[in-house]
């Protein structure tokens, strides 16, 4: 689904992202692991043309993102949960919603059945369409999030820590809702710091190191204690 070959990215002088391999399966949640500034973030904005390649290739189905202007990476089936949610704090929940819609498809009956269908994942939202985005607490603002980058069927979809700071109920939804769309079909690829989260959740973990990548784990691999304990390694836990 997701072949990223090469990728060389960053903000000016230095790259941050030197050469990065990473695939992202349909049907598997590949989760992204590092240290502190080792650019899970960079990538990710990268795949969704927010950081300009400055080599390399994003391969998605025939296309390379890399190659293509950030508002037409959506469009491709690419949905995006940012670090920290960016939502529109003073727009309603049903307006944040329609910003996801808006990148959607064009016919009034589809996008009526989209809203339907998003919204059926988060009835906490359903209940709350008329509150403001920036008065929801942090698990509701994250299913926000989440049904706005699910707005666009995507076929991959990023999400980028999206249980830092919550409580273990909020968490627990969160990873249904990445598990449910594992199950149909979809590339998940996460980033994640706890290891805890991530074990028993991912199909694979790559590991990069200060913008190269360092290990790649299987599922089989992390039930294997020594494998398990390299990545703690990497990770410096
Ligand atoms: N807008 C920016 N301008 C310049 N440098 C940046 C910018 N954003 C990030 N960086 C730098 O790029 C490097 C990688 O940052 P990035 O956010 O991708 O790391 P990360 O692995 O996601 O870290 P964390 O786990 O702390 O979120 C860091 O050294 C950071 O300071």
């Amino acid at each position: 689904m997701l072949n990223i070959e090469g990728l060389s990215a960053g903000y000016g002088a230095a790259p941050v992202l030197r050469g990065v391999n990473l695939r992202a399966e349909a049907g598997e949640i590949t989760v992204l692991m590092g240290r502190n500034g080792a650019g899970k973030t960079t990538l990710m904005k990268a795949i969704m043309g927010l950081v300009r390649a400055e080599a390399g290739r994003i391969g998605l189905g025939g296309a390379d993102l890399a190659q293509m202007p950030a508002h037409q990476v959506p469009r491709q089936g690419v949905g995006y949960v940012p670090q920290g949610r960016r939502l529109f704090a003073d727009l309603s929940v049903a307006q944040n919603i329609e910003v996801g819609v808006g990148a959607g498809p064009k016919d009034t009956a589809s996008r009526r059945a989209l809203r339907a269908e998003v919204l059926e994942l988060f009835p906490r939202l359903q209940e709350r369409m008329s509150q403001r985005a920036g008065t929801l607490s942090g698990g509701e603002q994250q299913m926000l999030a989440t049904a706005r980058a699910l707005c666009v069927r995507p076929r991959l979809l990023l999400l980028d820590e999206p249980t830092e700071g919550l409580q273990p109920s909020m968490i627990e939804a969160i990873r249904q809702v990445m598990v449910a769309m594992r199950d149909k079909g979809l590339a998940v690829l996460l980033v994640e710091q706890r290891i805890d989260a991530v074990l028993g959740l991912a199909d694979r973990v790559s590991v990069i190191e200060m913008g190269r990548n360092a290990e790649d784990f299987s599922r089989a691999d992390l039930a294997v204690p020594e494998h398990a304990r390299r990545l703690r390694g990497h990770l410096g836990v």
